[in-house]
């Protein structure tokens, strides 16, 4: 889905598909510039991940394997508590792997932190994060994040992995819904 198939929907467009597309490939670069040739784990973080996944596996030159996890953080109503309850574990051993955790967004931190440190429990050779998107006036925790492609101001996003309801996870680029879709 386009622009014109949620215009109504739409309050803000504020990364287009073309602004995406640029953030990724340079996040790419970045990442294999650091990685020189390394095989890279890449650990995409479900739903909201899967686009940002795709691109980037797709925009980098080095070798990499994907594996998947789902996490529910408890809180109530939107409030990520920092809870977190895994629901899809990795099917991959970490043991000396360089894993990179791929994200669509990181607003208070929370699930990132408890995730970043479950995964170097199981000894990793390193645990990175990437993110699209990351809200720094958001924040909770402190957590140590290499690879952010855009900050954004705290306001819910929809679009490019981002939901709401389920819904707007296909928008072709990220924004800010307008008030008649949640209230
Ligand atoms: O920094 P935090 O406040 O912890 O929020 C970030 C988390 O929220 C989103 O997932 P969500 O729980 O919406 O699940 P989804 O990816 O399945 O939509 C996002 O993908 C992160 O995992
Ligand atoms: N869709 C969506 N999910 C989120 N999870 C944490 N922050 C956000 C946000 O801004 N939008």
């Amino acid at each position: 889905m386009d622009t014109k198939d949620v215009a109504s929907d739409i309050e803000n467009v504020l990364l287009s598909k073309e602004d995406i597309q640029e953030r990724i490939k340079d996040l790419a670069a970045r990442i294999d510039a650091d990685y020189e040739g390394r095989d890279i784990l890449l650990v995409g973080v479900l739903k909201g991940a899967v686009m940002v996944m795709a691109d980037l596996a797709r925009a980098l030159h080095s070798h990499v394997t994907m594996d998947w996890m789902a996490v529910s953080s408890y809180g109530s109503g939107t409030q990520s508590s920092g809870v977190v309850r895994i629901l899809k574990d990795l099917d991959t051993d970490l043991l000396g792997k360089h894993v990179l955790i791929v994200e669509d967004i990181i607003d208070s931190g929370l699930t990132l932190s408890w995730l970043q440190s479950n995964l170097r429990s199981r000894g990793p050779a390193s645990v990175e994060i990437c993110t699209l998107l990351r809200k720094p006036d958001a924040a909770k925790v402190e957590i140590d994040v290499k690879y952010v492609g855009e900050e954004i101001p705290n306001e819910f996003v929809v679009g490019y992995g981002l939901d709401f309801a389920e819904k707007y996870r296909n928008l072709d680029f990220v924004g800010t819904l307008a008030r008649h879709v949640y209230e």
